[in-house]
């Protein structure tokens, strides 16, 4: 049986509209009324979210074949889970960081990838499927063996920045009797990174484990730079955003097929999302993307998105959408909010157009004087400026983060509470995804602990 929890304490909720459309964070009723109520009128909508940190029982599932999987309602800790299996310094560097008890993902996927299975991983936005994967990396590898053995595929620098963070905080050794066993090295390979030193460090001695955005990796494998000959493990973390984007879908397959072979690795696939998973699932085999035998560990299945989520949204008209915002951020006063507003089109790229984040910013800079620090984020800016913006972010006071879907995807801001969507998201699950921003990390760890 799985373990359940059960709180309710408002933390922060505010209704300035009368269009309160459901308490239900039934992600496909929402979404489609909200797209078909938007189109219906041909204007624009805003939706917010607020979560309520009313925590609910969760539900789960699990999609396997015929793994020996124990009931994790027989583990209470972290430590417990991966005694035997994770070397004693992660544990303890697990624990000074403050995971000690499980969350409901890593409960249920921690025996399957611990058995050496391929797995895809979906739970919920914010469940902590990142440190499920990495608590498996730290199971397999040996620092004494040459070459990459582990390897994490994500869609942006900025997740990448994130998920390199937390390897390198579980594989820093702080004893001195651990510090003369050869370290674990963690190697960031992103998209606007400095690819000579990373030749450089490739070649003299491969780190052990390495974190990569796609175009960077396929450079150094086609220039072979580094090979993939000792690879144990390969994450590919959102998973379905990769498959759907088409600048990254080709290299995706031939770094499943080509570049290694899924009979000599484990494959771990992770998202909140996984449309149509049984296809997936079918494809994966097919394809030999993993081992027959890949099991499905679906967490909430019935329940996309925490329902600790406040969903609504204000129907306006065109030229009022700036305004209207400027009218819901006065009177929510969030403390840190992210505004998500569309790409630019081409058409209105070649027009010449600033972009509709720069406008927007631009205007909230000078008439919402409510927020200290208004940050922008979007493709278009440098690497750097994107790095310094994510800092600013972290390090200030309260924010208010406007943003294309750049931010969407696995970055973990768990001090905001409000969600804006200036444009609408394009589907139901770019809905979830952006909304899983706002998942309240404190209540993971009050139920968790
Ligand atoms: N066992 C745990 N105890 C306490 N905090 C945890 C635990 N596991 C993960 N966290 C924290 O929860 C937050 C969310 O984790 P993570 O980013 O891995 O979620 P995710 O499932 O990958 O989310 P997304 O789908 O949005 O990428 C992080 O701040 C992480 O440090």
């Amino acid at each position: 049986m799985a373990s359940c929890f059960s709180a309710t304490h408002p933390y922060y909720v505010s209704w300035t509209s009368s269009a309160k459309f459901g308490q239900s964070s039934n992600l496909s009723y929402v979404t489609k009324s909200l797209v078909f109520r938007c189109r219906k009128r041909t204007q624009c909508a805003l939706q917010i979210h607020c979560p309520l940190m009313k925590a609910r029982v969760a539900s789960s599932s699990m999609d396997t074949t015929d793994a020996h999987i124990e009931e994790n309602s027989s583990f209470s800790t972290l430590r417990e889970l991966c005694e035997g299996h994770v070397p004693e310094h992660v544990i303890n560097r697990m624990e000074e960081i403050g995971y000690v008890a499980p969350t409901e993902v890593q409960q249920q996927a921690l025996p399957v990838l611990f058995a050496g299975r391929d797995c895809i991983l979906q739970a919920q936005t914010g469940s902590g499927k990142t440190l499920a994967y990495l608590l498996q990396i730290f199971s397999v590898i040996d620092t004494q063996r040459f070459g990459v053995q582990a390897l994490i595929v994500l869609p942006t620098r900025e997740l990448g920045m994130q998920v390199t963070e937390v390897t390198r905080k579980l594989a820093a050794k702080p004893s001195q009797a651990e510090r003369q066993q050869k370290p674990c090295t963690v190697m960031a390979l992103l998209d606007g990174g400095r690819l000579t030193r990373h030749k450089r460090w490739l070649k003299a001695e491969p780190p052990t484990i390495v974190i990569a955005t796609l175009q960077s990796l396929c450079h150094m494998l086609e220039k072979q730079i580094f090979g993939l000959g000792a690879m144990q493990v390969l994450v590919i973390d959102e998973v379905d955003f990769m498959f759907n984007s088409s600048k990254q879908v080709d290299a995706l397959r031939r770094l499943l097929t080509s570049y290694s072979s899924s009979s000599s690795r484990q494959t771990i696939f992770a998202s909140a999302s996984v449309p149509q998973h049984k296809r997936f699932l079918h494809d994966c085999i097919q394809h030999k993307w993993t081992k027959g035998d890949v099991v499905h560990v679906h967490v909430n299945p019935v329940q996309p998105m925490p329902s600790c989520l406040h969903h609504r949204f204000v129907v306006c008209g065109k030229r009022e959408r700036h305004s209207t915002l400027l009218l819901l951020l006065q009177s929510d006063a969030p403390q840190f909010a992210i505004v998500f507003v569309g790409e630019q089109s081409e058409k209105s790229k070649k027009a010449g157009n600033a972009p509709p984040t720069t406008i927007l910013f631009d205007f909230l800079k000078t008439s919402f004087l409510g927020c200290s620090t208004i940050i922008l984020l979007e493709e278009d800016m440098n690497f750097n400026q994107r790095a310094a913006s994510l800092i600013d972010v972290r390090e200030g006071g309260d924010f208010l983060l406007v943003a294309t879907d750049i931010a969407a995807r696995g970055v973990d801001l768990p001090e905001t509470t409000h969600i804006y969507n200036f444009d609408l998201p394009r589907d139901a699950v770019n809905y979830l995804h952006r909304a899983g921003r706002t998942v309240e990390r404190k209540l993971m760890r009050t139920r968790i602990a």
